[in-house]
């Protein structure tokens, strides 16, 4: 069995600082969706198995550099990379509000299915080590800037991995939040109700407790730098997440009254007359989707846009380009309130599959090996 035993950024740091010092540092990956794990459905299938193996990659990252019971989970999220998502080379703890990264684990959980996408890690003297993910694999290092790397360019296909950021400092602890959450859904009747529906995000019926889907923080770390996420407090009108939807043009209509309503969210323009054209105006008086809570439905609009923003550019179609979003628009004749939550749930079961092709490999520690092995 070979283990993680290189430790790759001390390798790198030699020319972490000239580097950085001389390099564009932008992030460049318009084709990638992260779901923190706080967000994902609430299927036991789903979440059982990331558990575990987030605490398998915990115990290797501490293992691995000597920090034995010393770190907290800081962020746990699944990532889709589509084709030609890629990121420029940063390292991790690069931004002020994510200082708290001490440490990184990406396993990959897919290698088939797409080309591209390598890792890249800068070594002493200007050299480059390349890693070509392989499903089952994870590769750790340290998340400040003796780590600096990059993803290539996926060319096509879906890159699926589960990334993990590592933390010493106990106020950035994911775990206690999803304690919580576990606790509360664990037992619950609306937990069983959700966990053998085939649509755990149906707006009606039995919902997923309120817990799994209202953490802002997941949001502000799931989210570079957007300065909106940063928001914590109640008052819907101000709520950051409900700018993010606009400025993606959309609207969530929030209930004052009872804090357990559905979310419906419409496409922004499609509340006024402005642009829409005649045959669709009925149409899109529908919302687009409606969601559990304003996280979720800011986390189905990215999706959205990543995957179908055809779909969110609806609303805003000149009579001209009416041809150009002909699906679309048949699409939302047809019931659009459905489109956006089928697509998102279908998507989700894909990841699920995904993730359960890999439950052998996850039962065993093997998984964890040095770049140095490819
Ligand atoms: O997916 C990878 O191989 C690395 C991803 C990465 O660098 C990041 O998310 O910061
Ligand atoms: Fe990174």
């Amino acid at each position: 069995m070979s283990r993680f035993t290189e430790r790759l950024p001390a390798a790198a740091k030699a020319v972490a600082g000239p580097a950085l010092g001389t390099r564009p540092f932008s992030f460049v990956a318009p084709q990638r969706f992260k779901a923190s794990i706080e967000l994902l459905p609430p299927e036991p299938c789903l979440l059982v198995p990331l558990l575990e193996t987030r605490e398998r990659l915990r115990d290797a990252v501490e293992e691995n550099f000597d920090c034995q019971y010393s770190l907290h989970v800081e962020f746990t999220g699944l990532l889709s990379w589509g084709t030609g998502a890629r990121i420029d080379w940063h390292y991790d703890s690069n931004r002020p509000y994510l200082k708290q990264r001490h440490y990184t684990a990406v396993l990959y959980l897919n290698s088939a299915g797409f080309t591209g996408g390598d890792l890249l890690f800068q070594l002493p003297g200007g050299n480059v080590q390349r890693m070509t993910p392989q499903a089952g694999r994870a590769v750790m290092y340290e998340a400040g800037a003796c780590s600096v790397h990059a993803v290539d360019q996926v060319t096509s296909g879906e890159r699926h991995t589960l990334a993990m950021w590592f933390t010493k400092d106990e106020e950035h602890d994911e775990d206690a939040r999803l304690l919580g959450t576990l606790r509360s859904i664990c037992g619950s009747e609306a937990y069983a109700a959700a966990a053998s529906s085939q649509s755990p995000w149906r707006p009606t019926g039995c919902e997923p407790p309120e817990s799994l889907f209202a953490s802002t923080a997941a949001l502000r770390r799931g989210d570079e730098g957007d300065a909106a996420a940063h928001h914590e407090g109640k008052d819907h009108a101000h709520d950051l997440r409900v700018t993010r939807l606009k400025a993606l043009r959309l609207s969530a209509i929030t209930s004052d009254s009872s804090e357990d309503a559905a979310i419906p969210v419409y496409l922004e323009d499609s509340m006024t007359s402005g642009g829409v054209p005649e045959l669709h105006a009925e149409a899109l008086h529908r919302p687009l989707y409606t969601a559990a809570t304003l996280s979720q439905a800011l986390l189905i609009a990215h999706f959205l846009k990543w995957r179908h923003p055809d779909i969110l550019e609806l609303g805003r179609a000149q009579p001209d380009r009416v041809a150009a979003i002909e699906d679309g628009s048949r699409i939302l004749n047809h019931g659009a309130s459905h489109f956006a939550l089928d697509k998102w749930n279908t998507y989700m079961e894909s990841l699920q599959r995904a993730l359960d092709t890999l439950n052998p490999t996850w039962h065993s520690l093997g998984f964890l090996c040095t770049t140095h092995d490819n």
